[in-house]
């Protein structure tokens, strides 16, 4: 898999702010950044405008390779068993998750509006496995997961990097990285 995701000076104003100027980074196949920051310093906004959902203040961001985001949202029908909602993803993104390693594979009847709060990030990760997209914006993905949960996504991240994809990781948690960087937003709003 060949992936690069660079960002060139990017600002970003919300409202009347500027949240943060002067951001640039460039990742190859196989690197990843965490970004960390404060509350409210843009970790999140930073994350979207690399998805291309918020247009930068200043400052552009080139992608070679598709692009796949987990955050907060989960876009399933809340009204469907799980694996009929996780079905109607496979059929356009055409590939699939390995439900037991996710451990889902004992919801797959359980409606999704019904689903933890672990369960619902873990089913967006089976989402995200099944894009096969080569660059992966992770906002706070370890959020709601308990230990196993969030070692279970380190090592989703370690293979996706070791098969050349590229990985933004967006927490305030520690996350293991073993070919990447770790990138501090400090809280610049004024
Ligand atoms: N649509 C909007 N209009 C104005 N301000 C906004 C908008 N969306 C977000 N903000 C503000 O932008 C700031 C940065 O928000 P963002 O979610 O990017 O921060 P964050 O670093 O991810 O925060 P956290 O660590 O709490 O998740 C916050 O002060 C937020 O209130």
């Amino acid at each position: 898999m060949d992936a690069c995701l660079s960002a060139l000076d990017l600002a970003c104003r919300r409202g009347d702010r500027v949240l943060f100027r002067g951001v640039s980074f460039a990742l190859e196949s196989g690197k990843a950044l965490h970004v960390t920051g404060p509350n409210g310093c843009g970790k999140s906004s930073l994350i979207r405008i690399l998805a291309g959902l918020l247009r930068p203040f200043a400052g552009s961001v080139e992608r070679a390779g598709a692009a796949a985001l987990v955050d907060g949202r989960l876009a399933f029908d809340e009204h469907l068993p799980l694996g009929r909602a996780l079905a109607f993803w496979e059929r356009l993104d055409g590939g699939s998750a390995d439900l037991e390693a996710l451990g889902l594979a004992d919801l797959i009847d359980v409606p999704v509006r019904y689903l933890s709060t672990g369960q619902r990030k873990r089913a967006a990760l089976a989402r995200l496995t099944g894009q096969g997209a080569p660059i992966w914006l992770l906002d706070e993905p370890l959020n709601g997961l308990d230990a196993a949960g969030a070692a279970l996504v380190e090592a989703m991240v370690a293979e996706h990097l070791g098969a050349g994809g590229v990985a933004v990781i967006a927490s305030h948690q520690p996350f293991a990285l073993a070919s990447g960087r770790t990138f501090h937003l400090p809280d610049h709003a004024a």
